[in-house]
């Protein structure tokens, strides 16, 4: 607990805490960091929910505003201790154009960045993802690796890349003075493939198998290990992260760490059963049902008539060259930097993560009927 001088004196601002991420850091920060006393949700769409908030004994302040606006981003800040930067464009289905996944992502990281300069917010905590290391366009396997594991990463999709491009932006603005003369301390949470309550490819997938008579059919490898972690246990990560970024600003300043927990390694498929298991869906096939060649034929036929209907209408289905590449590579982290650097375990166990997904999705059942 904080002492009485500690207490309930800082501002926060979360952008893009209106997202499936966002409202659980959101949520999280109000129950686990007793020195907040005003927290700022910045986003570009704000979720009715924030009103069931405002009751309570911190003050939450709901501004909607665009991260591509730098006077926005820079009004909102103002007054600011610590920002947690999650507002992103995520978007590997080629819903928006390139130059779209830039401005929200590279060139709204930079204004949030020029913000904490001009108005002296001192803390920046920036979501970044897996991504920004691989899997990398080669398909080489990332098994179960570290936040030093040699890698080569390599690029070609604009959310990888955004993401990676902002990420330097973070980590190379660690140490820049901000107003008032104190240096910036930032650093750069990389989470794999998130789960839990609120997650719309699980919710994606879920409606999928409904339709398809309660059976989805398996197209990767049960060996393809890919990365997940619980929304609780990342959000938990990013309050500790800004807690302790000021005591530790020496160590933590600059530095990157994978969000990680207990969740088992699968394959992504593998994994969404574990939750979709339970809700009455079942994995037809102990082995893909069509040959890799046949997958990488029907994603270029997708990604081609997504082209050619674009000028009609948005045709954007979860299987693409590149999903279907992220989905087909391993890539597992195991790591404890963030243990080591700032004291993290996750606040969740396995179980209660998986208990609490699956009661989710029931939820959606019922309220579907
Ligand atoms: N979902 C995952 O598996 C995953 C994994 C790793 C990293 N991440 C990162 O976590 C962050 C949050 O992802 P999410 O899954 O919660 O996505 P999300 O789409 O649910 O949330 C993103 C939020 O950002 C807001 N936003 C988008 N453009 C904005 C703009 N121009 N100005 C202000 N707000 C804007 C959206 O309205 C939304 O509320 C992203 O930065 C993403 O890159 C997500
Ligand atoms: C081939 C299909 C047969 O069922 C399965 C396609 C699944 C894909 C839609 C998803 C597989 C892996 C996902 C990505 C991964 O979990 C990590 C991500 C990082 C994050 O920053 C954004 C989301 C994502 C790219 C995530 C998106 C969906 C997958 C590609």
């Amino acid at each position: 607990m904080a002492n009485s001088a500690q207490a309930q004196k800082l501002v926060y601002l979360v952008t893009g805490g209106c997202g499936f991420l966002g409202e659980h850091v959101v949520r999280m920060l109000l129950q686990q960091e007793p020195r907040l006393r005003e927290l700022r949700i910045f986003d570009l769409h704000l979720g009715p929910w924030l009103e069931e908030l405002k009751t309570g004994p911190v003050q939450v302040t709901a501004i909607q505003g665009d991260v591509t606006q730098a006077h926005e981003v820079a009004a909102a800040m103002d007054g600011a201790h610590v920002v947690i930067h999650i507002a992103g464009l995520v978007d590997v289905f080629g819903r928006a154009s390139p130059k779209t996944i830039h401005e929200v992502n590279v060139q709204g990281t930079q204004n949030v960045i020029e913000a904490c300069v001009q108005t002296g917010t001192q803390f920046l905590v920036y979501t970044s993802s897996m991504e920004v290391v691989g899997p990398n366009i080669k398909g080489h396997p990332f098994y179960r690796g570290n936040e030093d594991t040699p890698y080569e990463a390599v690029h070609k999709h604009p959310y990888p890349c955004s993401k990676a491009l902002a990420e330097r932006l973070v980590l190379e603005a660690n140490g820049r003075k901000v107003r008032g003369g104190l240096p910036l301390v930032t650093c750069a949470l990389r989470p794999t493939g998130i789960y839990g309550e609120g997650h719309q490819i699980m919710r994606d997938f879920y409606h999928q198998g409904l339709r398809l008579g309660g059976r989805l059919f398996r197209a990767i490898p049960t060996s393809v290990e890919h990365g997940r972690v619980y929304v609780g246990n990342v959000a938990w990560m990013h309050v500790l992260v800004a807690r302790e970024l000021e005591q530790w600003a020496a160590l933590m300043g600059g530095q990157v760490y994978f969000c990680y927990d207990k969740s088992p390694y699968k394959s992504y498929e593998d994994f969404n059963m574990e939750f979709l298991g339970p809700c009455g869906l079942r994995l037809v096939g102990a082995r893909p049902l069509l040959p890799y060649w046949l997958l990488v034929l029907l994603a270029t036929l997708n990604a081609l008539l997504q082209w050619l209907l674009r000028p009609l209408l948005l045709y954007a289905p979860l299987l693409n060259p590149y999903t279907l590449a992220v989905a087909n590579t391993t890539f597992t982290v195991s790591t404890n930097k963030a243990q080591r650097h700032f004291g993290y375990e996750p606040l969740f166990s396995w179980e209660d993560s998986r208990t609490r997904t699956i009661r989710w999705v029931q939820a959606l059942e019922s309220s579907a009927q």
